[in-house]
């Protein structure tokens, strides 16, 4: 099954998997409080503005992940001390879906950073829908076909084994993943590529 970009929130951990049928010359790389999502240096050149992105942010209230720009305003609003619920809806309703070919929906998740009990999202906004649903078991939400949260099995215990179990979920075009995951001390993060 072919279900695009996803992200697992776990809830003290998350990962996101970049999967991609049309744009497969990308890589995830890490940098200091986020990992970006870029193309290599051999990528044909596209006008699609869909495509390269941080997928992941850390901030001191929690961290974001996701499948496009709007992982930087709820970042922000994160950091400046929106709620993670509302960080979700108002950046995932500001931003909307993207105006591309398949109306392709935005997936979001949150961990909080451990202050509060119920801190941990995901969140779709689809040409019909906009879902934001607190975490307490893992769950998982996908652009096409599995596009509404749904709990999922997921045995991940670190950045790097999260980044990992998503990379090699059983569906199709894994092109790289990013994993994040709450710690003592403070958010640790992965990349895979391969
Ligand atoms: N975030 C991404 O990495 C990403 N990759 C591709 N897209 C969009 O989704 C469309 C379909 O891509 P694909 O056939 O690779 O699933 C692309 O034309 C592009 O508009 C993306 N946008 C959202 O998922």
């Amino acid at each position: 099954m072919y279900v695009g970009r996803f992200v697992v929130v776990a809830p003290s951990l998350a990962a996101y998997r970049v999967s991609s049928r049309s744009f497969p010359n990308r890589r995830a790389r890490a940098r200091e409080g986020a990992v970006t999502v870029e193309p290599t240096p051999d990528a044909p050149e596209t006008s699609n503005p869909y495509i390269a992105y941080n997928c992941l942010r850390t901030t001191d209230r929690g961290a974001v992940i996701g499948n496009g720009s709007h992982v930087d305003p709820i970042a922000e609003k994160l950091a400046r001390g929106y709620p993670a619920r509302d960080a979700l809806v108002e950046a995932l309703h500001a931003l909307d879906y993207e105006k591309d070919d398949y109306d392709t929906p935005r997936v979001a998740g949150v961990v909080g950073d451990g202050s509060a009990v119920d801190e941990s999202y995901v969140g779709v906004v689809r040409r019909d829908a906009l879902l934001v649903e607190s975490v307490e078991e893992p769950t998982l939400v996908a652009t096409y076909e599995k596009n509404r949260p749904e709990p999922v099995a997921f045995d991940a215990e670190s950045a790097e084994a999260a980044a990992r179990e998503v990379y090699e979920m059983d569906f199709e075009h894994p092109i790289a993943a990013a994993g994040v995951a709450r710690t003592d001390a403070g958010f640790e993060t992965a990349v895979v590529n391969e």
